[in-house]
Order: C-alpha cells, then structure tokens, then sequence
C-alpha cells in the first residue's frame, strides 16, 4: 500500500527548486472538460532523482470524485452513442499528439518518476502505439446473431457500462495514464483516470496537450492519493473499477467494487521466475536475467524477473556472466539521455528496498555485487540503490516470496527440476515467467506447469502489442493490451425480435 510520505502544503507555502524543464502550470483537477480547484487541497510531489520540491499537485477527495463522476455520467450517453469510427478518429488525434510531444512527456515522467528519459521516450511511444491499437479494434465491438427459424431474429450487441474508474501505479506514469484509457474511451465508455500520486506532472501536461479534442466529460485526470482511490472505487455510479497496482490494493479495491457488484480488472505485482535449464544458449540466458531485472528502472516492475532458478551445472558461470553485464546499470541523473539506470521512486520506496537488502544479508543470502546506495556526489540528495544481485538464495527466504519492487535479483541454484518446478510456484504470484533452454519439447512442457499469465523462452522482457497480459494466482484479474482488454470494457446483451 501506498504511504503517503510527501509534506501536505498549500500554494502559498510552495518553494519549488529550480526545475530542469518547464513544468505544466494546470496541477489541478480536470473533468467536466474544465480544470477544476481541489476541494481535498494539494500535495507536494517530488523530484526522485534529486530529492527536490517539484511543487504542489491537486489531491481529489471524495466530494471532488462525486463531482467528476456525475459529469463523466452526464457525458456517457453521447460518447456511447457517437460512431465507433468517430471515436476511433479522435483517438487517432491524441495518439498523434503523444508522438508530437514525447520528448516533453518522457522528461517529465524522469523528472517525476526518476526512470531514465531514454526510457520514458518509449513508453509515451507505446502509449500512442495503444491509442491506435485500440482505435483500429472498433470494429470488433461487433455482436453475432443466432437463427431462430421464421420469424424471429435474435441478436446480441456489446455496450459499454459506463463511467469507469481507471487507477494506476507509479513505474510507467505517462504510459499508464494515457495508453490505459484507450480501451474503456474506444468502447464507448467515459473514463475518469486517477495517475499515479507520487508522479503526476505527466499526467496534467498530457491532458494540457489533449484538451478539446474529446467532448467534455469523457475524460477526467483525478490526481490524489488514497481517498481519491477508495472513492473512485466504492462510488455508485462507477460500475467498472480497474487497478494497476499492488496486491493489497488489489484486495481492497475488488472488496469496496464487492459491495456493489462492480466489475473489476487487476494488474498487480508479481515475484517472476527466470529458470534456465542445463542446455541452454548460456550467451542468451545471461542476457535475458538482466534485461528481465529491468535495471534500466531500478526492476520497478510488476513484470521483473527476480528469483533467477539457475542449474548447478551453469550456476557460476551464468553468475559470473550476469554480473559483468550488469556492470552497464549505473544509477544516474534521470533526466540525462546518458542515464543507464534511474532512481527509485521516492524516499519510502528507497527504505523499503534497502530494508530487504538487510533482510537477504540476515537470512544467510550472499550479497554479490550491490546492495548500497551510489556514493557519487551528484546522486546524494536522490534517493538510489546499486542493482544488487543475491546468490545462495532459497526458496524458503523471505526475500524469494516477497515483491521487492526494486533492483534486486534472488538467484537460486537447483538440481532437480520437480523440485524446482514446485518452488517456482510456491509463490503467491503468478505474473510472468522466463524459460532458457534449446530443447523446444522441454520449453512447452515446462511453460504449461508454470503458474503464471505471460510467459517468455529464450527471452524475458518484452510486451506483444495485442497478446493479453495479465496475472494468475493473486498476480491479477483480467488481461490488457490486447482485444481481450477492449472486450472487458464491453457487456453483452441479446435481442430478441418476433417479427
Ligand atoms: N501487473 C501490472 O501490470 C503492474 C503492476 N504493478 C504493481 O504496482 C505496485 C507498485 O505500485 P504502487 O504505486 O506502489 O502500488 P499501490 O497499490 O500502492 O498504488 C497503486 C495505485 O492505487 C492507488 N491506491 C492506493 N490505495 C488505494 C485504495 N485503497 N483504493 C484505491 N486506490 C488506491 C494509488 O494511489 C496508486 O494510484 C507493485 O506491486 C507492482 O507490481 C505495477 C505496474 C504494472
Ligand atoms: O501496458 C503495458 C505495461 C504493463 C506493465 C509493464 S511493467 O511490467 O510494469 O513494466 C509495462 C507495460
């Protein structure tokens, strides 16, 4: 859960530090096609890379959330109603925009998030990719048809719900507020997006840039913390909620959807294994460990694979080979194109990672390579830590089971592949997995006994624009950035006509 470590001040008492980059002037709330004052007061955001005040940022409560939502109920009937065509068009329109302006967006989301602006150029770049992703799937709002015999025609056709609530974590802040909301908007419904508390100076500027293009009321940015969630998520009139975030949010925002019978859908965290086999293309496996950590944004990733399942037989040698590459990860400023690792997210999130470092170091795990925040000079007031690599790791440590959501990579050393198979899924997430091996029959059997919803061979990494993701176990509910996404945000109903 989130922990609102950020100082509570108000405009007048705001001290920016000098910002690398022009800032977005709206940091308030938008909905009804207007920026609005906070009723719920503003909160300080920050600068992770240097520990600066970026200044404040709206924080919605749950009078502002009621507003927002009854403009985004009022706008639904004609958004439902406008021609999926129409629809698509103006998507196409803000998938465009997020092209024109990506290097902005992404030096705001380095500025804000401290993930490196290399990084973050990619990411507003799938966010247009999904725009239009979604914008081409209108067609396939379609229904079907079932013969009656004479005189009867019977017809099923999807609908949107509603207004839905969309909430979403910190660790791809543009590309999550903006590609998030393309599918519910291209199905017709209006969509009130909460980004993510600890960075949402992306957010604003996005919707600065898009202004005007949808009709007032389609599309809200509710920026704030908890309220702002937990209103979002119990409020009557929002029959679908939708996380990206982690596990115990998760729970509380599908028991608050409970009370009301809401439809939900969760992207949650995820303690992915990276198993490599006696045959495998070591070259390969060496490269996939690392790219798998997401180093690049400190493994702030629900995808990372962090507990590495290495065979005796390779163990040192794929050890020795992942700690040379990893000697490419060096944290720096993140707004630097240079920047090959960022920051951590805030100050809290720095604590909690270096707290499990302890924690590896006191179960009797070997720290090989990291485990320190960077002493360079130009790194102190941010908030860093070395990307740190455990060996000796078992699966019985509390740093193999729990989500670290940092760079911090288990590796453990197996010898016997029922064994192995069952601790890879002994954990109680089931998000992604990686598969080293050249032996194909091996890779498809070991890939359908492993529990988890996304799954990798001799690669780890990459997302396929149009294959769903999405978790087993408590890893999450749902699958996104695929058809099964825009379906989800549609309800069926048949119609059945005597002629
Ligand atoms: N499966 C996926 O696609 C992804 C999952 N994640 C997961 O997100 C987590 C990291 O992000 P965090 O921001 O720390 O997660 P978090 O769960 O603390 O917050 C996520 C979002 O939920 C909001 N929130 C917090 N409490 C709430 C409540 N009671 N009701 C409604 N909304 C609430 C937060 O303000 C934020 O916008 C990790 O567990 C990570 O694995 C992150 C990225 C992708
Ligand atoms: O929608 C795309 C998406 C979802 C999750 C992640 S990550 O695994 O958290 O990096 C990246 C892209």
């Amino acid at each position: 859960m989130e922990q609102q470590l950020q100082q509570r001040i108000t405009p007048a008492a705001r001290k920016p530090a000098a910002a690398p980059f022009p800032l977005p002037k709206n940091r308030d709330l938008y909905y009804a096609g207007a920026w609005h004052k906070p009723q719920g007061g503003y909160l300080d955001t920050v600068n992770p890379g240097t520990g600066e005040s970026l200044g404040p940022c709206a924080e919605a409560n749950t009078a502002d959330i009621n507003a927002a939502v009854a403009a985004a109920h009022q706008a639904f009937p004609q958004w439902s109603r406008t021609k999926p065509a129409d629809r698509a068009a103006m998507l196409r329109k803000v998938a465009a925009i997020l092209r024109a302006n990506a290097t902005e967006l992404a030096m705001l989301d380095a500025i804000n998030c401290g993930n490196p602006v290399a990084e973050m150029t990619r990411d507003v770049l799938a966010a247009a990719a999904q725009f239009d992703f979604f914008a081409g799937l209108v067609t396939e709002l379609k229904g079907d048809t079932m013969p009656m015999g004479d005189g009867v025609v019977n017809l099923s056709v999807r609908e949107p719900f509603g207004v839905v609530g969309r909430i979403v974590a910190y660790n791809h802040p543009l590309m999550f507020t903006a590609a998030k909301s393309a599918a519910p908007l291209a199905a017709g419904n209006t969509v009130i997006m909460k980004p993510p508390y600890q960075a949402p100076l992306s957010a604003y500027r996005f919707m600065e840039l898009i202004d005007g293009i949808l009709p007032p009321g389609v599309l809200s940015i509710m920026s704030g913390g908890t309220e702002c969630g937990s209103a979002l998520a119990a409020h009557p009139d929002v029959p679908y909620v939708s996380l990206i975030g982690s596990v115990p949010t998760g729970r509380a925002v599908a028991k608050s959807a409970a009370d009301r019978l809401k439809h939900v859908s969760l992207e949650l965290g995820g303690k992915n294994p990276c198993i490599v086999y006696p045959d495998a293309d070591i070259e390969r496996a060496i490269t996939g460990a690392v790219a798998g950590m997401n180093f690049t944004w400190c493994g702030q990733s629900c995808g990372s694979t962090s507990r590495l399942f290495l065979h005796e037989s390779i163990h040192d040698e794929v050890v020795a080979g992942l700690l040379k590459k990893i000697g490419h990860y060096k944290p720096g400023i993140p707004t630097d194109p240079a920047t090959t690792m960022g920051a951590i997210v805030s100050h809290a999130q720095q604590q909690k990672i270096l707290g499990y470092i302890d924690l590896g170091i006191k179960e009797g795990a070997t720290l090989a390579c990291g485990g320190k925040v960077p002493s360079e000079p130009e790194l102190q007031g941010g908030f860093y830590v070395e990307p740190t690599v455990f060996t000796g790791v078992s699966q019985d440590m509390r740093i193999a089971n729990e989500e670290v959501f940092g760079p911090v990579l288990s590796v453990i050393k197996w010898n016997d592949e029922e064994a192995m198979l069952e601790q890879v899924n002994r954990v109680e997430y089931g998000l992604t997995a990686a598969i080293f091996t050249k032996d194909l029959a091996k890779a498809h059997r070991t890939a359908s006994r492993v529990q988890s919803g996304f799954i990798w061979v001799n690669n780890a990494g990459p997302h396929f624009m149009g294959t769903g993701y999405g978790g087993y176990k408590q890893s999450g509910i749902g699958r996104e950035e695929s058809i099964e996404e825009l379906l989800a945000f549609t309800q069926s109903k048949n119609i059945n006509i005597t002629l």
